[in-house]
């Protein structure tokens, strides 16, 4: 089966940068790629801000007709009403994003986040035309217990029990231990992950989802690593943290055919 599957370099900000400061950081960014005259098309470079800068994203991008991705870092499983705190999948849509991510392991650790509710904001996003970048991953304690793939595979599995088959989604294998450690997996391991979770799809949904789904690796993913990584059939882009806070930096991982064969 013929596979075309663009890649995605997307940054996670998490609660870093207020709306003023996101404005200058996308504005350096979007000069640094026409600069270095990124083919979109080529590599798709997403950020995602925390809410209250999405509406200063939205403008700029509108403005200035950048073709960079946005999303936000979560949504509600609900589309309105009485929840505080909480934010709908219909307002990121109507602020244009593209993407939600979703089940991020610091969502999943620190509010208690369950795969059950993260299937139903993966359906909650779906509703919304949003595209839900789906987050799994294994701590240190479960790589030593099950193995590199097991719980992964579980997590993913409970959404993909929610999801029809045409469902458009991203997958995010970001190990717990490698994220912000400075210590990334292997090429190797992200690989044999990145696998596993393909022919879960492919058994769940069928083999066209599992040939079109991109799958990204994070965790402490730089850009003197990314390549080691997009050398790798199951590999299809980066959920960057710390490093997409630095626009060189992230920018720099945003061309990384440009340093295939270097790594
Ligand atoms: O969402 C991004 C990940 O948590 C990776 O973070 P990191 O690149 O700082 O390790």
């Amino acid at each position: 089966m013929a596979v075309n599957r663009t890649p995605l370099i997307a940054g996670n900000w998490k609660m870093n940068l207020d709306h003023l400061q996101s404005i200058a950081f996308v504005q350096k960014l979007a000069w640094s790629l026409r600069d270095a005259k990124h083919d979109y098309s080529e590599v798709e470079v997403a950020v995602f801000p925390p809410f209250t800068d999405l509406r200063s994203v939205q403008t700029l991008v509108t403005a200035d007709k950048l073709d960079l991705r946005y999303g936000g870092q979560d949504l509600s499983e609900h589309d309105s009403g009485a929840y505080t705190g909480e934010v709908s999948g219909a307002f990121l849509a109507a602020l244009d994003c593209r993407y939600v991510i979703i089940g991020h392991s610091e969502r999943r650790q620190y509010h208690g986040e369950t795969d059950e509710l993260i299937a139903r904001k993966t359906v909650a996003a779906l509703r919304h035309g949003l595209v839900p970048v789906v987050c799994v991953g294994e701590t240190a304690e479960d790589l030593e217990k099950h193995g590199p793939s097991a719980v992964p595979v579980a997590q993913l599995g409970v959404v993909l029990a929610a999801l029809e088959a045409d469902a458009d989604v991203v997958v995010a294998y970001e190990p717990v231990w490698a994220i912000g450690s400075g210590q990334a997996a292997t090429p190797e391991q992200a690989q044999q992950v990145c696998g596993a979770l393909r022919a879960s799809i492919a058994e769940a949904l069928g083999d066209e989802a599992a040939a079109r789904t991109r799958i990204l690796y994070g965790g402490s993913v730089k850009a003197a690593n990314i390549a080691g990584f997009m050398k790798h059939k199951d590999v299809d882009g980066a959920l960057v943290g710390g490093a997409s806070l630095d626009v060189g930096e992230f920018a720099s991982i945003a061309r990384f055919p440009k340093h295939v064969g270097t790594a």
